[in-house]
């Protein structure tokens, strides 16, 4: 079992595979172009199975497969398959915008794929093209049902950005309602990697718009996901990711490793280590010192309230 410096279990890895994207989500991504991390300085899939496996056997139980965006690299499908054959009952997931499912969805699921959230942000064409900054939208809802048909179960992350998608909250709950899909909006992360006129929502102000057309009450939180979930009068449940605030952060259980093997504590700290030289001289009695010395370190919560309100860390590069 992994125990954090304070007293928190963690056993949830957030793997990213690449930082590379084929959108540039304006909540993301700058508006001018930028270079990548050369190809090199990335782990390969045997390299980050190797971390993985070490994750797992000291007590990780749940792994999400995260980007960039992950479709991006090729053979996903096997190293999704390298972690569901290490052990029985893990909880393997990825996160993608979905542009690449229609093609990859079943084979993911063959490989031992069980879960799939994807961000879907509008089922407008040229409102997700706005955001994306590409028309982007017929492809993601095939690749939505492409893995629906694949019997993946989905999830659909949204974040709402003023002035672009603000109006569409109710028909994305009702897109998902009808499909029985959790929905969860994101409140929009200032970060130093967006376009400089995002502005997003507060939760309370997604609640406000939501409850114009619906009415619906607080679950009481159980677990450990950052979500806070509302139950509507028919039993449908959607969730708000309220990442400015902290009080999901005693329930924290989660870790992040880079595409290049940087160990992540928390989604708001600059502090971070790499095991990438561990990993490479196959040294895995280093690799765990690190992770439990990441995990020694890591933060009781986050610190938004109390630093500036813009985070530095590039979503695309920790993977969300
Ligand atoms: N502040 C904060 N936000 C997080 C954290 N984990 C996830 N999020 C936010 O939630 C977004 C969606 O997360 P997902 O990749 O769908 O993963 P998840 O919410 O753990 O998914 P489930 O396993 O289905 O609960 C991320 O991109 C982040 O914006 C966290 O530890 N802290
Ligand atoms: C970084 S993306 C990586 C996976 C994949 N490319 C995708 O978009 O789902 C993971 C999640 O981060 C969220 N995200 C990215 N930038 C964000 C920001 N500034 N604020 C809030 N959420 C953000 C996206 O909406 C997405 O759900
Ligand atoms: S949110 Fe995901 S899809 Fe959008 S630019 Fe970032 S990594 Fe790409
Ligand atoms: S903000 Fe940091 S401490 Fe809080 S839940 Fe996310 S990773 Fe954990």
């Amino acid at each position: 079992m992994l125990i954090d410096g304070h007293g928190r279990e963690v056993d949830y890895l957030r793997v990213s595979v690449t930082e590379r994207c084929n959108f540039r989500c304006q909540y993301c991504m700058p508006e001018k172009p930028f270079s990548w991390v050369p190809r090199e300085e990335l782990l390969s899939y045997e390299e980050l199975f190797e971390f993985v496996k070490v994750a797992i056997d000291e007590g990780i139980r749940k792994v999400r497969i995260t980007g960039g965006e992950p479709l991006l690299r090729e053979g996903l499908d096997n190293f999704v398959k390298m972690i569901a054959e290490y052990k029985d009952g893990i909880d393997l997931a990825l996160t993608t915008n979905g542009y690449l499912l229609p093609q990859v969805a079943d084979k993911l699921a063959k490989a031992g794929l069980k879960r799939i959230n994807v961000s879907l942000d509008s089922l407008k064409e040229e409102v997700a093209e706005k955001i994306a900054q590409k028309n982007v939208l017929k492809k993601v809802l095939e690749g939505i049902q492409a893995a629906d048909d694949a019997g993946l179960k989905i999830k659909i992350n949204c974040v709402p950005m003023r002035g672009v998608n603000d109006k569409e909250l109710v028909d994305l709950i009702e897109f998902c309602r009808k499909r029985e899909y959790p929905i969860r909006f994101i409140e929009f992360m200032e970060n130093e990697h967006a376009h400089s006129g995002a502005k997003g929502y507060t939760s309370e102000q997604i609640q406000e718009i939501i409850g114009k057309d619906y009415k619906f009450k607080k679950v009481e939180r159980t677990g450990s996901s950052p979500s806070q979930d509302y139950e509507m009068e028919d039993g449908y449940v959607f969730g708000i990711i309220e990442p400015h605030k902290d009080d999901f952060c005693a329930t924290c259980n989660r870790i992040r490793l880079t595409a290049s093997g940087v160990l992540i504590p928390c989604l708001y700290f600059e502090d971070a280590q790499s095991i990438k030289e561990a990993i490479k001289n196959k040294d895995i009695k280093k690799a765990v010192e690190i992770l439990k010395d990441v995990l020694a370190k890591k933060p009781e919560k986050n610190r938004w309230s109390e630093d500036s309100k813009i985070s530095s860390r590039a979503f695309y590069e920790t993977g969300g």
